[in-house]
C-alpha cells in the first residue's frame, strides 16, 4: 500500500506520516529532507538558492548529510523552498522520491507533491492542514525547545512566506490532490490527528476494494 501525505509547513503530516508507518509497518520518506539537504549543501559552498544552476549542483549531496539534525533549522527550510522551485532540482530528485514509493510491499511518503506528481496512483491520498496561526505556534515551540530565539512573528511571517512560494511555484506546486482526504489538524491533538489519518486511510482502502469487484 502506498500513503501520500501532503500539506505545508508544520501542518503536523510528517508526525502523522511517521505515525501510518509504524502502524502499517511500511519505510517512510520525509521527502521535504531531500530539498533540506540540497539547501544545506548550497549554503555550505556559499552558492546562490536563487540560481537554478547553483541549485541542480547541489543536488548530488552526501546521503549521510540527510542523518543530520541541523537540516530542521528555519534558515534551511527558507533556503529549500527557495530551491525546490527550479524544475531542474525537482526533476533531479524525482526518480528518487518514485523509486522509494514503488516498493514492494508500499510505502509512506509526505511532502508537497506526493499525491499529484511522486505517486499519483497511491492507495490512499491525504491533504494535512492547520491555520497559519496555529502551524507558526507549533512550530516556534518547537524551535524555541532546540535552543531557537527567533519570536512568533518571524516563525508566522516565514510560514506565510514558505505557503506563498510552494503554491505558487509552477512545477509540482503544493496543492492538494483531487482525490485527497483533507485532514485539517487546528483544533485535534496528535493522538486525535493519527487517529483520523487512520481511519481516512481505512475509508480509501474499503472504496478501493470495493471498486475493484
Ligand atoms: N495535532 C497536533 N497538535 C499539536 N502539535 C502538533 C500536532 N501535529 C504536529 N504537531 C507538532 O507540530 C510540529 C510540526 O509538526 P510536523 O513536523 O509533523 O509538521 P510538518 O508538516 O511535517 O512540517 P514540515 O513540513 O516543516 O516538515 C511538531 O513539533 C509536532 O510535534
Ligand atoms: N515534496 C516536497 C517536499 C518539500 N518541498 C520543499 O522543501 C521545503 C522544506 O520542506 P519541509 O517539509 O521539510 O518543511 C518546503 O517548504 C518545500 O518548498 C517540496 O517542494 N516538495
Amino acid at each position: 500500500m502506498i500513503i501520500a501525505v501532503d500539506g505545508p509547513a508544520a501542518s503536523g503530516k510528517g508526525t502523522i506520516a511517521r505515525a501510518l508507518a509504524r502502524h502499517y509497518d511500511l519505510p517512510h520518506l520525509d521527502t521535504g529532507l531531500l530539498y533540506r539537504a540540497v539547501a544545506a549543501t548550497v549554503l555550505r559552498h556559499e552558492l546562490n538558492p536563487a540560481k537554478e544552476a547553483d541549485a541542480v549542483a547541489a543536488c548530488d549531496f552526501d546521503d549521510l548529510l540527510l542523518a543530520d539534525p541541523a537540516l530542521r533549522d528555519d534558515e534551511i527550510g527558507k533556503v529549500a523552498s527557495i530551491v525546490s522551485a527550479h524544475p531542474l532540482v525537482r526533476a533531479a530528485l524525482l526518480q528518487r522520491q518514485k523509486r522509494f514509493a514503488a516498493q514492494e510491499d508500499g510505502a509512506v511518503l509526505d511532502g508537497r507533491d506526493i499525491g499529484t506528481v511522486i505517486a499519483p496512483n497511491a492507495d490512499a491520498k491525504l491533504f494535512v492542514k492547520a491555520t497559519p496561526t496555529i502551524r507558526a505556534r507549533r512550530r516556534h515551540a518547537e524551535l524555541h525547545a532546540h535552543g531557537s530565539s527567533l519570536t512568533f512573528d518571524q516563525v508566522l511571517a516565514d510560514i506565510r512566506a514558505r505557503d506563498q512560494r510552494d503554491s505558487t511555484r509552477s512545477t509540482a506546486p503544493l496543492v492538494a490532490a483531487e482525490d485527497a482526504a483533507t485532514l485539517d489538524t487546528s483544533f485535534l491533538s496528535i493522538e486525535a490527528a493519527v487517529q483520523k489519518a487512520i481511519d481516512l486511510v481505512e475509508a480509501a482502502r474499503a472504496r478501493k476494494a470495493a471498486a475493484c469487484g
